[in-house]
Order: structure tokens, then C-alpha cells, then sequence
């Protein structure tokens, strides 16, 4: 994420987005045009009336010719209603392709994360990957919606309003175009500058909204703890620094315009004097005076507009920024599916070295597991128990050694191929917002309802979902914390036997439940267990007695392997760790 785009690369990486809505996107340009050579004529056609009445006031005794200007106005309403039709068509065709396009970004980054190697989610803030699928692609948007045609438009203006200026008379034009670089050197110098404080405000808002996610998601803890002072303090310093930072970036901006408008106010002044004297001379008419102070506002209005819309050209440039880095981030490479797995024999761990980072964490792990067999493992906190498991799945690769299925180094499968062989029940349950029946349709989205309704009778959950109101339509909440712990682990359960996988992974749950509750849960493992080749991360002294095989970790190592009678008649390190935690159950 180290490199920054240029603003040139990142209209490289957005325009093949734009370009798939393109001809929608080219109407409405074409139309944005269409509008600017109706803006550059209509001085000069309003001024057309001004003249008619200096003429017939000079020259016909102030009699005024009612038809001539009556047709004039016609002219007027005619381009009037050309440039409305325009303008409504334009903002339809735009709106629908940038809106596309959007979504197009928003997809991308959602496939992106899916192709992501699992150290980066390590790395990141959850707030800050949130806020690149919301924020800076919300941000983006609004630039284009609000710049693009505006922008456009501007050049267009700049190049029609001077044809028209130079019509009139060229000493006035010359007067205009001395002013014109004083007034671009003002806009794009302030631009520069509030840049990099543009980059700062939205990192800030990044910053704060990551705050507001821990409060939210840790908000028992901070009550329970009454660390409400902290979490205020904390939330105060990120909403504190967003303010200086807001408006610094706003203030720098926010100079432009004013400035703008003094120079734009000098030059009409100028412009006006001469032009007066010119009136007088007879060499223009009054109309075409009036017309060509309203091109000054005009031409001046190009560039007034493009360090008006700088706040949003700047967000978007930081956000497009973020967003096609993150697009360009090396992906997992996956392997196409050469090797099939029908039927999974042996997994074998050999000789097996990994650390998360330079540090090794394991080193020399090797045991061989058989179908069906079920293997428990157990270890203080922090001896690598989840870390066995994630170089299973291969959420990290090891450093050393092999991981083989009958044989076969994992890494010759597709991860696709490979995750497809295992289930999860995890002790950290994860249930997202939705039905019941859509949550444990998870594991096997071909399955029906009296699969489900299977599953969850083996799980020994049926009977509690048919207490709720709503059964397996019952919704579960964001946070999932309208059901309780237990029996969120039940439904989970129901979700990995609809998967029906070969190997399943199971991290017993180390709170402690109601002895009914427990009863179930401990009936559901089993069932789920059963004759399937299983790793358990074992906190119950049941799974472990019936284990085929118990790892016994310590400090990445595993110290001890064989079954509860035999480690126990060994009287070392497992003896111990029986004897502190699991005899009393
Ligand atoms: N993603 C990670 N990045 C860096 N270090 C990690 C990561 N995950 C775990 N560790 C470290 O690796 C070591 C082993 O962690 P692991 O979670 O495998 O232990 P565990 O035996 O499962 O512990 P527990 O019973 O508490 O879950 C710990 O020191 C932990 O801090």
C-alpha cells in the first residue's frame, strides 16, 4: 500500500471502469457541450435587444419597435428550452453511468477481499477496509457526478466565450486574458496547497470512524470495565483531530474563491471604461457591451468553478488514490483444480516450520492423521493450537516442510478445492444478519428446508428455533446478540453437518454453559464428530479422553502425542496439564 498513484495513473485505473458505460457516458458529454455553446450565445442575443432600443432611441426618435424585439425573445425562449431539455437529459445519462460505474468499483473491491492473503486483514483496521467500499467510492462519486460534466463544461465555456469576446473587440478580450493567468495562478496555487491537507482530513475520517467501530463492537466490555472516560478521551482526540484537520483543508480551499472575485471585479472595471468609451465612438453598440461584461463572468466562471469544485477533486483524487492501490495489491495466486481429492485418508503435518513473522513460531512439527480419527489439542494459551488449524486451511503458508493429504503437498490443490474439505465450528460463532434458515444454508447453499431442518434435529437445535416466533425464519441480528452463545455454537454445529465436510475443525468453547445447554452441545459435537476426520482444539476433558490422538502444544512445539492413557502413564507434561484443568470436569 506504500506507493502513491499519480493523479494521470489514477484516471488510468478509472477509465476502463467508465469506459464499459460508455456510450450513455458520451450523450451526456455531448450534451454538456450542446448546453456550453447555448450559454456562450445568449449574452449576446439578450444584448441584441439593448442594442435595438439604443437604435430606435438614437435614430427613431425613441419610437421602439415592438416586433423586432418580440422576435428576439422568441429566439430567447427557443434556446431557453434547448438548453433545459439538454441539461435534464444530460444529468439522466450521467447520473446512470457514473452510478454503474460505481457499483462496477464497489464489486471489484468486494471480489478483491476475497483474494487477499489473510496477513492483511492482520494488518489492517476493520474501519479503514470499510471505509474504502463505502466512503471513498461514496466520495468518488460525488466528484464525478458533480465535476465531470462540470469540468467539461468549463473548458467548453473558456473556448466558446472567447470566439464570442474576440467578435466583439479584441483590445477588451486582450484586457480579459491579462487578468486570466492572475486568477489561474491564485486558483491552482491554493489548490496545491490544500492537497495534502485534503489526504489529512480523509485519513482523519478513517481514523474516526475505526474509533467508532471499537466503541460500538466493545461496548459491554467499556461499560463493564467503566473505561466510558477512556473510550470518550480516545473518541475525543480522533473527532478533534478530524475538526483541525476538516478545517484546515476547508479554510485552504474556501481562500479561492473570494480571491477570485476581486481580480474578476478589477478586470470588469477596466473592461467597462473602455467599453464605455468605445459606446461613445460608435464602434460597438451598447448591447454588445452589456454582453461582453456578462463573458467576463463567464470566462472568469471556468476557472472560479474549478477551485470551487477543488474540495470535491481533491477527496476524489484521495480516495481514487486508496482505492486502485488497494485494487492493485498482489493477489493469492491459485492453482487450477490438477489434482482431485475424492476421499481424504491420511493429512500428514512434516516437519513443518512457520512463524507469522520473522520469528519462528513452530518449527519441526510432524504426526500423521488417519480417516475418521479424531485428534485433540491441547496446550496453554498461546502454544499455537489456531495456528495448527489456519496452516491446515492455509490461511498462511508454511516456512518449511510439507502439509500432505493422502500424500499430496497442500499446496498443490486450489484453495477453492481445498476449503471445500473442511467445516468449522469455532468458539467465536459467526452469524450475519438474516434468517436462521439463511444462516445454516451457508455451509451448502443446494440445501432445502428438510436438510435444514435434519441438520438441525442431529445439532439439537430444531426444538429451540421452533420456540421462536418466527422458526427458521426467525432473523438474527447483526451482532447476532439476540441469541446466546450456546446456542449460537448449536446452530453453527447445524451449519458445518449440512456442509457434511470430510474434515471438520472444532474450537470447543471454553465458556461455560448451563449443564442442559452443555449436555446438548456435548450430544451435537459428537454427532457432527462422527466418522469424520476431526481437529479439536479441546477444552473438554470427554473430547480428549475419546481422542485417537492428543497434541500436547507448548510454545509452538508439540511436546507430546499418543492417547489419554498412554500420556498420562507418561506422567510429563500432559499429566500436569490434566491434573490443573481438565480432572475436575
Ligand atoms: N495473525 C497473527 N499474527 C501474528 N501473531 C499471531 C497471529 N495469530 C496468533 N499469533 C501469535 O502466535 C502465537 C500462537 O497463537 P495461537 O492463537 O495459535 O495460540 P493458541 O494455542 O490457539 O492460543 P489460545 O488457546 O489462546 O487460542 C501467539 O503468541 C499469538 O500471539
Amino acid at each position: 500500500m506504500s506507493k502513491k498513484l499519480r493523479f494521470r495513473e489514477c484516471l488510468e485505473h478509472l477509465y476502463p471502469y467508465l469506459k464499459r458505460h460508455q456510450l450513455k457516458l458520451w450523450i451526456g458529454l455531448f450534451l454538456v457541450v450542446l448546453m456550453q455553446v447555448i450559454y456562450a450565445i445568449m449574452p449576446s442575443v439578450e444584448g441584441q435587444i439593448t442594442s435595438q432600443l439604443q437604435y430606435d432611441i438614437m435614430y427613431r426618435d425613441s419610437h421602439i419597435q415592438m416586433d423586432k424585439i418580440v422576435h428576439i425573445l422568441g429566439i430567447l425562449l427557443c434556446i431557453f428550452f434547448v438548453k433545459i431539455t439538454s441539461q435534464f437529459v444530460s444529468a439522466f445519462f450521467l447520473t446512470d453511468s457514473i452510478q454503474k460505474t460505481m457499483e462496477d468499483i464497489r464489486q471489484s473491491v468486494q471480489a478483491k477481499i476475497n483474494h487477499l492473503p489473510v496477513q492483511y486483514f492482520d494488518q489492517q483496521e476493520t474501519g479503514d477496509l470499510l471505509s474504502r467500499i463505502t466512503n471513498d467510492v461514496e466520495t468518488l462519486s460525488n466528484a464525478l457526478q458533480q465535476t465531470l460534466s462540470r469540468v467539461i463544461g468549463a473548458v467548453c465555456t473558456f473556448f466558446f466565450v472567447s470566439f464570442m469576446m474576440f467578435r466583439i473587440n479584441l483590445t477588451m478580450t486582450l484586457i480579459v486574458y491579462l487578468a486570466l493567468p492572475l486568477i489561474a495562478l491564485i486558483s491552482f496555487g491554493l489548490i496545491k496547497r490544500s492537497q495534502p491537507l485534503f489526504d489529512a482530513q480523509q485519513q482523519s475520517l478513517s481514523i474516526l470512524s475505526s474509533s467508532v467501530n471499537e466503541l460500538y463492537s466493545g461496548f459491554d466490555e467499556i461499560m463493564a470495565y467503566n473505561q466510558q472516560e477512556q473510550a470518550k478521551k480516545s473518541f475525543d482526540i480522533a473527532n478533534d483531530e478530524m475538526r483541525k484537520t476538516g478545517f484546515r483543508a476547508q479554510f485552504a480551499s474556501g481562500l479561492i474563491s473570494p480571491s477570485t472575485s476581486l481580480v474578476t471585479y478589477i478586470t470588469i472595471g477596466c473592461v467597462a471604461w473602455y467599453g464605455c468609451l468605445q459606446v461613445l465612438s460608435g464602434t460597438i453598440l451598447l448591447g454588445e457591451l452589456q454582453a461582453f461584461i456578462r463573458y467576463i463572468w463567464n470566462i472568469n466562471d471556468p476557472i472560479a468553478q474549478l477551485s470551487q469544485l477543488s474540495s470535491a477533486v481533491q477527496s476524489a483524487f484521495s480516495a481514487m488514490n486508496r482505492l486502485f492501490t488497494f485494487l492493485a495489491m498482489d493477489e493469492l495466486e491459485d492453482k487450477e483444480e490438477l489434482v482431485l481429492i475424492h476421499e481424504v485418508d491420511t493429512i500428514e503435518f512434516d516437519h513443518v516450520r512457520f512463524g507469522y513473522g520473522e520469528e519462528d513460531l513452530m518449527s519441526d512439527i510432524s504426526f500423521q492423521v488417519h480417516r475418521g480419527e479424531r485428534v485433540a489439542i491441547v496446550g496453554p494459551t498461546g502454544a499455537g493450537k489456531t495456528t495448527l488449524t489456519n496452516l491446515l486451511l492455509r490461511f498462511y503458508d508454511v516456512k518449511e516442510g510439507s502439509i500432505k493429504i493422502n500424500g499430496i503437498d497442500i499446496r498443490q490443490f486450489s484453495y477453492h478445492q481445498l476449503r471445500d474439505l473442511f467445516g468449522l465450528v469455532l468458539q467465536d460463532t459467526w452469524l450475519f444478519e438474516g434468517s436462521i434458515f439463511e444462516n445454516l444454508k451457508y455451509g451448502n447453499p443446494k440445501a432445502d428446508m428438510s436438510d435444514v431442518v435434519k441438520a438441525s434435529k442431529q445439532a439439537n437445535v430444531h426444538h429451540y428455533i421452533h420456540t421462536l416466533k418466527g422458526g427458521y425464519e426467525s432473523m438474527i441480528n447483526e451482532s447476532g446478540s439476540n441469541i446466546s452463545q450456546g446456542e449460537k455454537q448449536l446452530l453453527t454445529i447445524a451449519r458445518a453437518l449440512l456442509k457434511d465436510p470430510q474434515i471438520l475443525i472444532l474450537d470447543e468453547a471454553t465458556s461455560s454453559v448451563d449443564t442442559r445447554l452443555e449436555a446438548r452441545l456435548q450430544a451435537a459435537m459428537e454427532e457432527v464428530m462422527k466418522k469424520r476426520t476431526s481437529f479439536v482444539i479441546a477444552h473438554r476433558l470427554s473430547t480428549i479422553v475419546n481422542a485417537d490422538l492428543i497434541l500436547v502444544m507448548e510454545h509452538g512445539k508439540i511436546i507430546e502425542t499418543g492417547r489419554h492413557e498412554e500420556l498420562l502413564a507418561k506422567k510429563g507434561a500432559y499429566y500436569t496439564l490434566y491434573n490443573a484443568q481438565f480432572s475436575q470436569q
